[in-house]
């Protein structure tokens, strides 16, 4: 465990069923007032990562392995109750669409103000005050009135600044933001990205999960690369886009966009991800990649070698190095 991490996580592992592991081995730390990106296509394992972390994944997955220091608990081994406790208020989560986090029949009152009264952090008019206060904080004009107003009766950017607030409202020193500005437009894309900026500046470690490395390049200090359930690539985010080292990195760099819209150079990787109940033998991207020249890219699975600061998953990458 690193002894300046926020978060620890180490060798996780998260099945589904006797033959589907969608999470292979993974290890990263979250520092406080860092963000660290999880990059990566869809159905590479970030979101199920960052839910066995939680605590709240599908019924028919299970932990097999691993550990998740936080606070000098793992959180893997503490069990549902105690879990409950920690999240909401040391860790909060703001996801995809607010309509996944918030409860469409509860007034933004009820779903604000709910962490801190069940948490005991406040009584009802001070959880009420700050509540107010985060609705403001979030750029929602008026947070006295809005704050008596459902869900529905939102904009959708106006609704993902709520659900922001709902997540800051009890100061957390984690958030995981999973693909928060994938469901709104640039513009909101980016006031979106400065709120979370602000909060990382007050201290909080962020973990953003985004399949779009124009999104990590702007707010994220650190990336983690997955592919197929496994770490692929390690690295400051500014030494992974001068210089990505896994073939996979390099194509996704290529398919990205730029925060704001402008277009990089578009080249999607060719062909998809495995089907992981039948993960290719060898490298589990080698019949994507176009490194793959060596016998044993076929034949033995990769392993993350780690290097002073870079870590890259890659027989090709090791023999170049
Ligand atoms: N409910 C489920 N039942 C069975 N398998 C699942 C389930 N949820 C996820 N998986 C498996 O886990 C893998 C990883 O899923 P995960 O949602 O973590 O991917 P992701 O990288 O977050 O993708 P996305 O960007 O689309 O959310 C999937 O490819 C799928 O094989």
């Amino acid at each position: 465990m690193n002894d300046e991490a926020l978060l620890s996580v180490r060798d996780l592992r998260t099945t589904f069923g006797s033959s589907l592991t969608a999470v292979d081995g993974v290890s990263f730390d979250v520092r406080r007032g860092q963000a660290l990106a999880i990059v990566g296509e869809s159905g590479s394992g970030k979101s199920v990562t960052m839910r066995s972390v939680m605590g709240i994944l599908p019924r028919t997955a299970r932990i097999t392995g691993g550990q998740a220091y936080f606070g000098g608990r793992d959180l893997l081994a503490i069990g549902d109750k105690e879990l409950r406790k920690i999240r909401g208020r040391e860790i909060a989560m703001v996801f995809q669409s607010a309509m996944e986090a918030m409860n469409p029949t509860l007034t933004l009152e009820r779903q604000l103000t709910e962490h801190l009264i069940w948490h005991g952090l406040c009584n009802k008019a001070e959880a009420r005050k700050r509540a107010v206060r985060a609705l403001g904080d979030v750029g929602i004009p008026d947070p006295e009135k809005r704050i008596r107003t459902y869900p529905f009766q939102l904009s959708g950017g106006m609704r993902q600044r709520a659900m922001i607030a709902m997540a800051m409202v009890t100061e957390p020193d984690l958030l995981i933001a999973d693909e928060p500005t994938t469901a709104v437009d640039v513009t909101v894309q980016r006031q979106i990205l400065d709120l979370l900026k602000g909060l990382k500046d007050r201290g909080t470690g962020v973990i953003m999960i985004t399949h779009d490395l124009g999104v990590a390049r702007y707010f994220c200090d650190d990336a983690v690369v997955m592919y197929a359930g496994r770490v692929v690539e390690r690295a400051p985010m500014a030494s992974l886009l001068d210089d990505p080292r896994h073939p996979y990195t390099v194509g996704l760099l290529g398919s990205s966009v730029e925060v704001g819209g402008r277009e990089l150079a578009l080249r999607p990787i060719p062909g998809s991800p495995p089907d992981l109940s039948r993960r290719p033998v060898g490298c589990a991207f080698h019949p994507r990649c176009p490194r793959a020249e060596l016998p044993r890219c076929q034949t033995e699975q990769e392993i993350l070698t780690i290097g002073p600061d870079r870590d890259a998953a890659c027989w090709k990458v090791t023999v170049d190095a």
